[in-house]
């Protein structure tokens, strides 16, 4: 589905993978190391400076900016929301191809697990728990293919981290979604990825099943990394 042929890009070099539809990659390793960064190359926050990565088998840069943004969804370690209501945030998108559907606010809010009231809510008052719910429901809104997650639980409290990560997982089993997060939890790797890509000093060090790779890492980089 994804290809990415001997991309470089600032601290990556050399990096060549293909990601599967339906596949659930977890970008792991130390700090520093590129993961964010190769996370961006896949909806152009960042392009190549060199090699090419590949769509269906169409380089990236020929899908129209607008269509790779909403098939590739994006959700930040904080929620980014822009000023105004719940339902402002959650037209946004959709709006700029003309494909918002009145009315639909309620399925995406059911998604998130939040009440349909909460459309008309201000998001300045909401709390950071609803604040990430309502960016997943903003990204959901544009029906993407793949969803590309920053650490999307690690700026919140652990019950609330808990309750967005089952709300994902339910998400993304339901709607077989392909995935690419980026986390430092070994735990949520396990119980939301298919497979993982452990990164060091910029280039995929090690790849696999999870959670094989995580119980029998081969190299030493992963081995000192997983015992921390
Ligand atoms: N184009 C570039 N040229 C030079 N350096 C860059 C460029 N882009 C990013 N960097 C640097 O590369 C480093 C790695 O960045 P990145 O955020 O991708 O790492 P990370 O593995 O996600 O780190 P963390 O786990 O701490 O979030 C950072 O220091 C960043 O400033």
């Amino acid at each position: 589905m994804i290809e990415f042929r001997n991309v470089s890009h600032g601290p990556l070099r050399d990096i060549s993978f293909t990601l599967q539809k339906q596949e659930r990659a977890i970008l792991f390793g130390p700090s520093g190391t590129g993961k964010s960064t190769l996370l961006f190359l896949f909806n152009r926050l960042k392009d190549p400076e060199e090699g090419g990565i590949f769509y269906n088998g169409k380089p990236l840069a020929d899908v129209p900016i607008i269509e790779l943004r909403q098939k590739f969804g994006l959700l930040l370690q904080s929620p980014n929301l822009f000023p105004g209501t719940v339902l402002d945030n959650l037209k946004y998108g959709p709006s700029l191809t003309n494909s918002w559907r009145p009315g639909r606010e309620k399925e995406l809010l059911e998604y998130v697990q939040l009440s349909p009231e909460m459309k008309d809510r201000d998001v300045d008052h909401l709390s950071g728990g609803q604040q990430q719910r309502v960016s997943l429901a903003r990204t959901l809104a544009n029906e993407p293919e793949v969803l590309l997650l920053d650490e999307p639980t690690s700026a919140l409290d652990d019950k609330t981290g808990e309750d967005i990560e089952t709300v994902l997982k339910e998400l993304i089993e339901q709607q077989g979604l392909t995935m690419v997060m980026v986390t430092h939890q070994m735990a949520q790797a396990r119980r939301l990825g298919t497979n993982g890509l452990f990164m060091n000093e910029g280039t995929i060090e090690e790849h696999g099943k999870i959670p094989e790779m995580l119980e029998q890492p081969q190299s030493r980089a992963l081995k000192e990394y997983l015992q921390g």
